[in-house]
């Protein structure tokens, strides 16, 4: 299948999923809010801050003007960080406005609207009306733009209320190293994705902080209870959440020293400061702005999550990093499953 793709944000994973759509055989535009990123991407075939060393592939064309990327594309696959969606979203519907293309709308990006707490296929949809676009597809799971850089193997989800819509990304993006599943439970992936990484974050504070792996097997279980609980009581299927976009990605992001939510995680629980460690990692680090919205949902639904709050309490509260585990294990004992 040969389409013409535009991607949105060249970042990691969105410069690596254009190389990987280049690769699948299609006319793909990545488009960089970044001249000189664009110039460095057609010029040398280089991203060296996001991505060092990796060479792209020659085909590949970076753009700076969304209109010129967007033109002709028969999908759109936004991979800005989620604080950017919701205004590239405008952007694009001006640029559909006037061309009167009726493309897919993807997107592969995790997190919650900070001021809404909406899910980002939520944020598209509200910004791209229907009649300006065909169905929207969430394409999540465990992946790494390290890893597929390499080719390395990787599975993840491509979810939509479309099946047909699902199913034409799933073709898109299938190769040897790259396989997709489809799942029509959009509301369970998008949580999934965006509430991993609070976990993540929590995990690399573990680790920071010295902590073995009977705790960190006992992060990840407990935090996948309460992603489960606060997703389920907003629409999600509970299946979702043992699928790939819910333990599979929780388990890479929460174990894996690719992961911008670990690392942050483990320099914060090293005694590095929470300004430091954003300013150092160069990259973005969604699970912050996601432990706010989450922990603001699960205050507005009556959902307990013991873990996100503790790390609500670090991140937002100042709370002493060393003293939010002793006060975890010390809460009433429970029932394991309720
Ligand atoms: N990295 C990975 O392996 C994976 C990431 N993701 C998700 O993908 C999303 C993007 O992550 P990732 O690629 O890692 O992020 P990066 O920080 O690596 O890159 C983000 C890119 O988006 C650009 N950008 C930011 N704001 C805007 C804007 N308003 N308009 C245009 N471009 C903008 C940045 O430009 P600038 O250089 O100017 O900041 C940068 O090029 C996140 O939601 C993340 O959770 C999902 C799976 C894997
Ligand atoms: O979503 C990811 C892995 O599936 C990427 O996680 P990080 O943003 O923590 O690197």
């Amino acid at each position: 299948m040969t389409e013409k793709i535009a991607v949105l944000g060249a970042g990691s994973w969105g410069s690596i999923l254009a190389n990987l759509l280049d690769e699948n055989g299609n006319d793909v535009r990545l488009w960089s809010n970044s001249e000189a990123q664009a110039a460095e991407l057609n010029d040398h075939h280089t991203n060296q801050h996001y991505v060092p060393d990796f060479h792209y592939s020659e085909s590949l064309t970076a753009y700076t003007d969304l209109a010129a990327a967007l033109d002709g594309v028969a999908a759109v696959l936004f991979v800005v960080p989620t604080k950017a969606i919701r205004s590239v979203a405008q952007q694009v519907a001006a640029v559909l406005q006037q061309t009167h293309q009726k493309p897919i709308i993807i997107h592969a990006s995790k997190g919650l609207e900070l001021e809404t707490h909406k899910r980002l296929s939520q944020v598209l949809a509200e910004e791209i009306p229907a009649d300006l676009r065909q169905a929207i597809v969430v394409l999540s799971g465990p992946s790494h733009a390290e890893e597929v850089a390499k080719r390395d193997i990787t599975l993840i989800t491509a979810a939509s209320e479309d099946t047909k819509a699902a199913t034409f990304v799933q073709q898109l993006f299938m190769n040897d190293y790259f396989r997709i599943y489809t799942n029509n439970d959009v509301i369970g992936v998008e949580l999934g994705a965006a509430l991993k990484n609070i976990i993540a974050l929590g995990a690399g504070a573990l680790h920071g902080l010295g902590y073995g792996d009977d705790a960190k097997a006992a992060l990840m279980t407990r935090g996948l209870a309460e992603i489960s609980r606060l997703g389920v009581a907003l629409g999600a299927q509970p299946l979702t959440f043992i699928g790939l976009s819910g333990v599979g990605d929780l388990i890479v992001t929460a174990t894996s020293v690719h992961s911008r939510n670990w690392r942050a995680g483990n320099e914060l629980g090293s005694g590095q400061d929470l300004k430091t460690v954003i300013e150092t990692m160069g990259m973005v680090i969604e699970g912050i702005p996601s432990t706010k919205a989450a922990y603001e949902l699960a205050q507005q639904q009556s959902i307990e999550m013991p873990i996100t709050e503790a790390i609500y309490d670090v991140l937002y509260n100042n709370a002493d990093i060393k003293q939010v585990i002793p006060q975890l294990m010390r809460r009433e004992g429970k029932p394991e499953l309720q």
